[in-house]
């Protein structure tokens, strides 16, 4: 006979972490099931650790950028004060009992197993089943994805998890996907001296943002010494015990590490989403603007396909949370999700694409300027490379999409991100004052070429 409980929440990423610690404070009886650790990839295997090796590395640069502003500077990099950080700090050494207690310690009860549902509202965990009186909420996120490449499986290959445990910069890594984690992930390792090769098969690095912004990019990894294969698709893996060779078309790759950073999956038929009769053949189930995907069933995170995003996992934890309180409260948009790749420079985006504008038929103008043409660039010099490109609707006269590129990239999107959000006429962001010489006043520049 199940046991009958408020809520059953199956994965704790961060949202359903943060979702089911607010039910359960709201004081309803919940049950949380995850196979893995509380918190879920970003804490332990994505975001945080990755954004320290980022940091470590752009110390890295910014020293090796003295000589050209500042005088002597010798940088000796050594990987291991990383490596210490995310086992202390970020990771706990991948224990996850902090988190754990943080969530019982809200009066909820944390089941350690892999939950997939058996009907509309009940959900099994090993020999354990519940029946949920008011919801079911899937986290349940995505597992890397590794291509079916001739040889590849059964070689120690990295993914993401592998990568950020790593207690040494590796001598060569090749890295296939270029992508955020093969990119970020990329350009760290290089800085700390490994001899990186990136292995692209769309045509440009970082595909689904603005041509530029993969350009921009492109130029600066490969000015560091990266050598990227755009277009290309590896043929065959190998290992021979010391290291990969990976066979491309028209040549060879060597090296002793292959990160394989191609995307993500995930398992609808293993959360036996069939049985409510979600087609568990699509990549993403299709919740709607309250999070729910059947009577009683919601689904939050990455699952849902609307951004791989810690921010939308958070997002829409809120939003389900309210529907299952029954409280008041906006619905899921997503007009204008932000994202930022954090290489240097970070690539911040929001909204539409200017491709993904025109392809939804918008009468569409666009505009761009280059960071290093702006005041804040030009005195920046080393390390200045980027720019701001714009996308307007023009019927309209407001922003549906833009890309900041350049140092602190992330922070100059979120006056963009505020103007996509809320839909404010370019006219008006036209008259605002832009202070001087901020990085965010190429933002006026770019308006400027709007009109
Ligand atoms: C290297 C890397 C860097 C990243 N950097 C950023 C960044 O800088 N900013 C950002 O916003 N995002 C970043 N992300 C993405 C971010 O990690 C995810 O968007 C975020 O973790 C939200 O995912 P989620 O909540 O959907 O699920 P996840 O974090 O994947 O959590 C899902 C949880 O469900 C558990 N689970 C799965 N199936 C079951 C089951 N059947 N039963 C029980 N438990 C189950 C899993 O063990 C896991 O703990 C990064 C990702 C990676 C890999
Ligand atoms: N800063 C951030 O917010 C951040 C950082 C890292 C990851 N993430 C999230 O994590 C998720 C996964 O990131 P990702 O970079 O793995 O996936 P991705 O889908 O963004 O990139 C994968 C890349 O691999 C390429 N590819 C696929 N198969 C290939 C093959 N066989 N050979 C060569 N290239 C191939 C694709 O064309 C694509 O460019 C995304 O949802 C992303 O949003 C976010």
């Amino acid at each position: 006979m199940p046991e009958s409980v408020d809520v059953v929440v199956v994965g704790m990423g961060p949202g359903g972490e943060a979702l089911a610690g607010r039910l359960a404070e709201a004081g309803l009886s919940v049950v949380a099931v995850e196979s893995r650790l509380v918190g879920g990839e970003c804490p332990y295997y994505g975001c945080v650790p990755s954004k320290m090796m980022i940091r470590a590395a752009n110390a890295l640069a910014e020293a090796r950028r003295v000589p050209a502003l500042a005088g002597d500077g010798s940088v000796a990099p050594d990987f291991g004060p990383v490596a210490r950080r995310i086992r202390a700090e970020a990771t706990d050494d991948w224990n996850d009992q902090v988190a754990a207690d943080r969530f019982t310690g809200t009066g909820g009860r944390l089941v350690r197993g892999t939950a997939m549902l058996t009907g509309p509202r009940t959900v099994r965990a090993g020999e354990q089943e519940f029946t949920a009186r008011r919801a079911v909420v899937l986290n349940s996120g995505t597992e890397p994805a590794v291509p079916p490449i001739p040889g590849l499986a059964g070689t120690p290959f990295w993914t993401n998890r592998e990568a950020v445990a790593a207690e040494e910069a590796p001598r060569s890594l090749v890295v296939l996907g270029a992508g955020a984690i093969g990119l970020e992930l990329a350009q760290a390792f290089a800085r700390f001296g490994t001899r990186v090769a990136v292995v692209e098969a769309a045509d440009r690095v970082l595909p689904p943002e603005e041509p530029e912004a993969g350009d921009t990019l492109a130029g600066v990894l490969t000015g560091e010494g990266l050598a990227l294969h755009t277009g290309a698709r590896a043929e065959r893996v190998d290992h021979d015990g010391t290291g990969f060779t990976v066979a491309l078309p028209d040549r060879e790759l060597r090296a002793e590490r292959l990160l394989v950073a191609t995307g993500r999956r995930t398992d609808l038929a293993g959360l036996g989403l069939a049985r409510i009769g979600v087609d568990t053949d699509r990549p993403f189930v299709e919740p709607d603007e309250r999070m729910r995907v059947a009577d009683g069933v919601y689904a939050i995170g990455d699952m849902t396909g609307k951004g791989g995003f810690t921010h939308v996992s958070m997002y829409q934890a809120a939003i389900a949370a309210r529907d299952i309180l029954g409280e008041p409260g906006p619905p899921a948009e997503y007009h204008a999700v932000p994202r930022v790749t954090f290489t240097d420079p970070e690539v911040g985006a929001v909204g539409l694409t200017e491709a993904q504008a025109r392809d939804r038929g918008l009468t569409v103008r666009t505009a761009a300027v280059t960071v290093p043409t702006s005041a804040r660039g030009w005195i920046h010099g080393p390390g200045n490379e980027g720019l701001i490109k714009l996308v307007e609707d023009a019927e309209r006269g407001v922003l549906v999409g833009a890309t900041a590129v350049g140092p602190h990239g992330g922070e100059v999107l979120s006056a963009l991100a505020v103007a996509v959000h809320a839909e404010v006429p370019t006219e008006r962001l036209r008259a605002m004052i832009y202070a001087y010489p901020t990085f965010h006043r190429a933002i006026e520049d770019a308006l400027g070429r709007l009109h």
